[in-house]
């Protein structure tokens, strides 16, 4: 692996082309095509669904036909790493492959590889996922910020760098997330986190509100379960002021519908990201069957979280 360092970050800023921010991309890909995610969850039971072996070629299988399926036609997609590296080497070049067809078909990833280590550390996972000439470069990265969201500072200068994104766990779609995120009341774990993310948003210095089209171009994101019910406001966290994007997974095979999103973000339009991985695979194999079923979700997400015009 080529040295990662902060100096990297600005050589990749010199040599990157000049392109939308991951902030205005995404925005884009919501307004065009709706505010769902695919994941790429290679769960045992979704390959036996598809008949497939649980071996690489079948984790390529999958992965291909979905990148088949929903290019054009949803905002993003975000495989799942730990599946990926459930089959070793052989999971992380297929999750090459997944992302090098993504890029061609011009389909957004969110890699969901929730990372998060000490800056030394932090600095080769933010190369891995995030610099223009790593195999395993995506649009956007998960990180976890249980080490300290500043701990997670060489990922949101590499994003910055390199027009790419990152998502902060905020809070989680999990039950047992509410343990450690909202510790604190009103000055909750998960505020901080927020408070800290907002504060990177402010440094890069894109934009401070979406503007007259809705597009919001900051590059650093949090993850908002759908599940969450109210509680962001109950443990101190303002989604209404929050300037970058939101991914929010636990809709379809966690339980959370249409509604539950309308409750967490009934402060935000336009730049949410609902992820759906069995909730949608489960449709597959065939390639039509899935895009009913990403259409259908779709229609569904629109009318709660579609955005405003102005
Ligand atoms: O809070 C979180 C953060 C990440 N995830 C991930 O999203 C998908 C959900 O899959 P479904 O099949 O739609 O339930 C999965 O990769 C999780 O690791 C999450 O669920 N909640």
């Amino acid at each position: 692996m080529p040295e990662p360092s902060r100096a990297e970050g600005q050589a990749a800023a010199a040599t990157t082309p000049s392109r939308a921010s991951f902030g205005q991309r995404l925005s884009r890909a919501i307004a065009d095509q709706g505010p769902l995610c695919v994941g790429i969850d290679a769960h045992p039971a979704i390959m036996n669904a598809w008949s497939l072996p649980r071996t690489p070629a079948g984790l390529l299988r999958l992965s291909m036909t979905v990148v088949e399926a929903f290019a054009g036609r949803v905002a993003a997609i975000k495989p799942q790493v730990a599946w990926y590296e459930a089959y070793g080497s052989g999971g992380i070049a297929v999750l090459e492959q997944t992302l090098e067809a993504a890029r061609e078909a011009g389909l957004l990833t969110i890699a969901d590889a929730k990372r998060g280590d000490i800056g030394s550390t932090m600095e080769a996972y933010a190369h891995t996922w995030l610099a223009d000439e790593s195999p395993l470069a995506a649009d956007a990265v998960t990180l976890s910020p249980y080490l300290g969201t500043g701990s997670l500072a060489p990922a949101f200068e590499l994003a910055e760098a390199t027009g790419r994104g990152t998502f902060v766990l905020a809070l989680t779609s999990n039950p047992e997330g509410a343990e450690v995120q909202h510790v604190g009341g009103d000055r909750s774990v998960a505020s901080r986190v927020v408070e800290s993310v907002e504060a990177r948003n402010a440094h890069a210095a894109l934009s401070t509100r979406p503007d007259r089209d809705q597009i919001v171009t900051n590059p650093h994101g949090l993850v908002v379960g759908a599940t969450v019910g109210a509680s962001p406001a109950a443990v101190g966290v303002d989604l209404g002021k929050f300037t970058g994007p939101l991914l929010a997974p636990g809709y379809g095979a966690q339980g959370a519908t249409a509604r539950d999103l309308g409750v967490v973000f009934s402060q935000v339009r336009g730049n949410v990201v609902v992820n759906s991985s069995r909730g949608i695979l489960q449709a597959g194999p065939e390639v039509g069957a899935l895009r009913e079923a990403a259409q259908a979700a779709t229609d569904d997400l629109r009318p709660v979280l579609g955005a405003v015009s102005s």
